[in-house]
C-alpha cells in the first residue's frame, strides 16, 4: 500500500475515486468537470458565483478543526493540536449529501472548518498513509520546519512513520532533517558563511538582493532546498565561475 498525499484538487479526486470504487457510484465526479453528472460528490460552494471567477474563491489562511476523539496520523503529525491554520485556494467542496455514506465506508473526514460544514482533511485509518487536504500545506512549509502532511508522506515512503510516532514525533540523530548531513559528527563542523543573493535576471547588472548566511560543513555548502524563486548565490571573494546556480 503506497503512501498518498492529495492536495486541493487531489483531495477532491480522492473523494471521487472512493465514491466510484468503494461506494460503487460509477459516474461520481466533480461538478467542475461535468454539468450533467448524477453523483456530484464535489460541488461548487454556495458563495462561489459561477461565471464570475474573480474574488469568488475561498482564499487565504483559515482554521481547520480536528474532530474530537479521533485516531488520526495527520493529527499526530500536527502535534495533536485541536486546530490548525493553513492557506486555501479553491471554489469546490465535498457535497454534504455524501459525507455520511463515505465515512460509513471507511474514509474519514478528520478535519473540518470552524462551522463543521466544509471537509478539510481526509484519511483512511486502515492505510499506512492515505491523507488528503483541501488546503495548500506547501505554502507554509519551511526548510527547517517542514509541513506535517509532507513530513508524513516522506516518512511513510521510507517506512519510518511509526518509529517517528514512537519517538514522540522527533527525528532521530541518525535521521536528521537534511539529507546532506552524513553523520552526527558533521554537525560539529557546521559553520555559517556570509553570502550575497541575487535574483537570476539581475546577475548581469550584479544588483545584490540581500545578504544571507549559508550553512557549510567542512567548507562544503549545504544545498538550499525549497527556494521559491530561481536565484544566483554569489559567495564573497570567489570569481563568477565559482558562483552557484540554483534554478
Ligand atoms: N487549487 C486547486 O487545486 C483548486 C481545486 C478546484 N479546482 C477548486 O477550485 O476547488
Amino acid at each position: 500500500m503506497k503512501p498518498f498525499l492529495g492536495i486541493c484538487l487531489g483531495f477532491q479526486t480522492a473523494v471521487i475515486e472512493f465514491a466510484r470504487n468503494v461506494l460503487n457510484l460509477k459516474d461520481a465526479n466533480s461538478a467542475e468537470c461535468s454539468d450533467t453528472v448524477e453523483h456530484a460528490v464535489i460541488i461548487d460552494m454556495p458563495e462561489h458565483n459561477t461565471g464570475d471567477m474573480g474574488g469568488t474563491m475561498r482564499l487565504g489562511k483559515r482554521t481547520t478543526v480536528f474532530k474530537p476523539n479521533i485516531q488520526s496520523k495527520i493529527k499526530r503529525l500536527y502535534g495533536n493540536v485541536e486546530q490548525i491554520e493553513e492557506r486555501h485556494r479553491h471554489r469546490y467542496e465535498v457535497n454534504p449529501k455524501y459525507i455520511e455514506e463515505i465515512e460509513k465506508q471507511g474514509l474519514k473526514f478528520v478535519g473540518v472548518d470552524i462551522d463543521a460544514e466544509r471537509m478539510e482533511i481526509l484519511e483512511l485509518p486502515s492505510h499506512p498513509y492515505y491523507v488528503a487536504v483541501q488546503f495548500h500545506p506547501e505554502y507554509l512549509s519551511r526548510p527547517m520546519d517542514p509541513s506535517p502532511p509532507f513530513m508524513g508522506l516522506i516518512l511513510a515512503a521510507k517506512d519510518r512513520l511509526n518509529s517517528y510516532f514512537a519517538r514522540g514525533c522527533k527525528l532521530s540523530p541518525r535521521e536528521p532533517q537534511s539529507d546532506y548531513y552524513d553523520s552526527d559528527d558533521e554537525l560539529d563542523h557546521l559553520t555559517l558563511k556570509q553570502a550575497t543573493i541575487y535574483s537570476t535576471d539581475e546577475t548581469d547588472g550584479r544588483k545584490p538582493d540581500k545578504s544571507i548566511l549559508l550553512p557549510q560543513v567542512g567548507g562544503k555548502l549545504l544545498q538550499i532546498r525549497k527556494a521559491c524563486v530561481p536565484v544566483t548565490i554569489l559567495a564573497p571573494n570567489v570569481g563568477p565561475e565559482e558562483k552557484l546556480q540554483k534554478k
